[in-house]
């Protein structure tokens, strides 16, 4: 595990942003699994400058997002296809068709997951998987259980992160109760996780999630063993490694 802490979010930004430009260069048909949440804005902000500067392109490129809200429709400000078409999609030159995300309005959430696990299944391996980190731990929407499922599945939001996310909607009844989300299997077969966490806030959970017992109650120690993990810290969440 590789764990860089920065002092101020643009070095953070462009240290995030360099490593995924480095890869699409090596290797433009790199398969890409993008997070969303505020983590990753200024991430997508970067890249953004990075493929106007001409230093990138994304056309051979595939993604797949890790996650949806359950009825959400497309074109709401805050469904995740919404968040993917405004911070990036829209402002780069990645095919459609290439970009990947699980139809949270699908009439059968169990046909679409395993479509969408299909899809997965036809490229290798995700060469990078960008991850944020939820308050309770969570990675994609793999919320704390006894138990975590591997694959593309359907999940019940836990108060906690429903809460976290209130934040994005008017309030927090708006926040959709369910999602759709890709497992920890899928997540942990990348070739490479870029785990990038920001502020005090998830300063306590962070630490435990990288140096304490794995456990699935706490989905992001199984981080723990993954064999190219790259951590991303500012310093406020970086403070217990310091
Ligand atoms: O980046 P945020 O908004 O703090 O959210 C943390 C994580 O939880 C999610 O909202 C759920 O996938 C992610 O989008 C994000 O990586």
């Amino acid at each position: 595990m590789n764990i860089h802490i920065f002092q101020n979010q643009q070095e953070l930004n462009e240290a995030g942003a360099g490593i995924i430009t480095s890869l699409v260069q090596m290797q433009p048909k790199a398969v890409l699994g993008l997070a969303t949440g505020g983590t990753p804005v200024g991430i997508y902000e970067e890249l953004v400058k990075a493929y106007e500067k001409g230093r990138v392109s994304f056309k051979s490129v595939t993604t797949f997002n890790l996650d949806e809200y359950v009825g959400l429709p497309e074109d709401h400000p805050e469904s995740y296809h919404a968040y993917m078409k405004h911070h990036l999609f829209s402002q780069i030159d990645l095919p459609m068709e290439q970009a990947h995300i699980p139809n949270g309005n699908a009439p059968d959430s169990n046909a679409e997951c395993k479509r969408y696990n299909q899809e997965l299944e036809k490229v290798k391996q995700i060469d990078l998987q960008i991850l944020g980190l939820g308050h309770n731990g969570h990675i994609g929407f793999n919320e704390p259980d006894h138990s975590l499922i591997s694959g593309t599945h359907r999940v019940e939001l836990k108060p906690e992160t429903r809460e976290a996310n209130a934040r994005f909607f008017s309030s927090i009844d708006e926040v959709p109760t369910h999602a759709l989300t890709m497992g920890v299997g899928t997540i942990l077969k990348a070739k490479t996780i870029l785990l990038i966490v920001r502020g005090t806030d998830k300063a306590k959970i962070v630490h435990r999630a990288l140096t304490g017992p794995i456990t699935t109650e706490i989905p992001a120690t199984l981080l723990q063993t993954h064999p190219h993990l790259v951590v991303l810290l500012d310093a406020e969440a970086g403070r217990y490694f310091e």
